[in-house]
């Protein structure tokens, strides 16, 4: 206890902690050294982020879930052909788009399978393109999140060209910002077991720097509650936050703008890795202590620190922002991906729901832009 209350006092003094102090946080099982960890991270929120709550008025649109990768924790992917693989055309996308922005939607959150089919003259560069620019020119204020680093690399991959020219491509038509998924947990040795095909670590970080520098700003994430050590988790967060460090004094146009901790669900993901974790839906304290840590580990660099409601249903996502979080999330509207691994927290909020929320514990809650701009 002395150990934590020490490594406590300097993250409040603002020091930056080393991987091993993170370890030795993230290693607590005393109910009271957690409840001191939390009560951290919620002062050190309040510090840096403030009383009031966050949230995004967005629609994910998930354009197909034809991939051809096979993450061992993915429920989402289909082979074409397969029950229930889908593939939306550009008018189904367009319908989704004027129903989010007749629903006040601000950002439109595009992620999908890779899909070698999905080219336009022989080309994957030009189908996303096609995607961007099929949005932008009837909604040229929507905000677009879009295309993991996983998705870059798979263009610049099936293309033949660089990371910074789809990078760029992607910009110029329209792409204000890059969901930083795809990271799971920056180990090698983990990403081996549950998702060999992916870019490796080296590669998204490099991917995510080139977004900074080409001014593209990008989420942060990381997918926990598998067969993750400590270590692993720390030594992710380590890594972001020296990403941001380097984007910062590189005086970059751009960096990250919000941490989003990702709980593995494994109720429907496939058998072999919902075997080797045991269980069905994460476990809310530990995904909370990590939320907390993450929150004392990422310090001053990284100050937006977001829930999943998806996955930890809305009241777990509301006890995060008493851990960390000041910021819950988006409204979704329709989301797929951890619905079909059994997410039970839900496919869709309305406003007024994530508003009651906030309220309940008491803060004060404020629309944002994607970009974290009061709205
Ligand atoms: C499904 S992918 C979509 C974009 C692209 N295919 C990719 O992999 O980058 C988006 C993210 O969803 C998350 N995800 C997928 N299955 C999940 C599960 N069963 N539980 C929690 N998160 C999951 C992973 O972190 C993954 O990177
Ligand atoms: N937590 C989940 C998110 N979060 C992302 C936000 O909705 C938003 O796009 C971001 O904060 C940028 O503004 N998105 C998902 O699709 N699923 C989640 O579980
Ligand atoms: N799109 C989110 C993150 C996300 C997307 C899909 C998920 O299933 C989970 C998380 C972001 O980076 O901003
Ligand atoms: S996580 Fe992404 S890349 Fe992996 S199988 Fe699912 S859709 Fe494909």
């Amino acid at each position: 206890m002395e150990a934590v209350k020490a490594i406590l006092e300097r993250a409040k003094s603002g020091a930056d902690l080393s991987e091993t102090e993170g370890v030795v946080l993230l290693r607590q099982k005393e109910p009271e050294a957690i409840a001191e960890i939390c009560q951290t991270a919620d002062d050190l929120r309040q510090k840096q982020a403030g009383d009031t709550v966050t949230y995004v008025i967005n629609r994910n649109i998930n354009f197909t879930n034809i991939c051809e990768q096979h993450c061992s924790f993915c429920a989402f992917r289909r082979d074409e052909g397969e029950e229930g693989a889908f593939w939306l055309n550009t008018s189904q996308i367009l319908e989704k788009t004027a129903d989010a922005v007749r629903r006040n939607a601000t950002e439109i959150c595009m992620q999908g399978g890779l899909n070698p089919k999905a080219k336009l003259n022989g080309a994957s560069l030009p189908y996303y393109l096609r995607l961007v620019q099929a949005i932008k020119a009837e909604y040229p204020q929507l905000h677009l999140h879009a295309f993991s680093p996983q998705e870059v690399q798979f263009i610049a991959r099936e293309d033949g060209i660089s990371y910074e020219d789809v990078i760029i491509s992607l910009r110029d038509a329209g792409v204000g910002s890059m969901p930083g998924t795809a990271a799971e947990v920056f180990s090698d040795r983990v990403r081996r077991v549950i998702c060999p095909e992916k870019i490796d670590t080296a590669t998204w970080l490099e991917i995510v720097s080139i977004a900074h520098r080409m001014g593209v700003p990008t989420t942060s994430t990381m997918l926990c509650g598998h067969i993750e050590t400590p270590e692993d988790a720390i030594a992710h967060l380590q890594k972001l936050r020296s990403l941001q460090q380097n984007a910062i004094e590189n005086g970059y146009p751009a960096k990250i703008t919000e941490f989003i901790l990702l709980p593995f669900v494994g109720q429907e993901a496939p058998k072999p890795l919902r075997n080797r974790v045991g269980r069905d839906q994460p476990i809310l304290e530990d995904t909370l202590l990590l939320t907390a840590v993450a929150r004392i580990f990422l310090g001053n660099w990284i100050v937006n620190h977001q829930p999943s409601w998806v996955k930890l249903g809305l009241e777990g996502a509301t006890e995060a922002l008493k851990c960390g979080c000041n910021d819950i999330g988006g409204t979704l509207m329709e989301e797929h991906i951890t619905t079909m691994a059994g997410a039970q927290g839900g496919t869709c909020m309305e406003v007024e729901t994530l508003q009651k929320a906030i309220q309940s514990i008491d803060r004060s809650y404020q629309q944002r832009s994607t970009l974290y701009e009061y709205l």
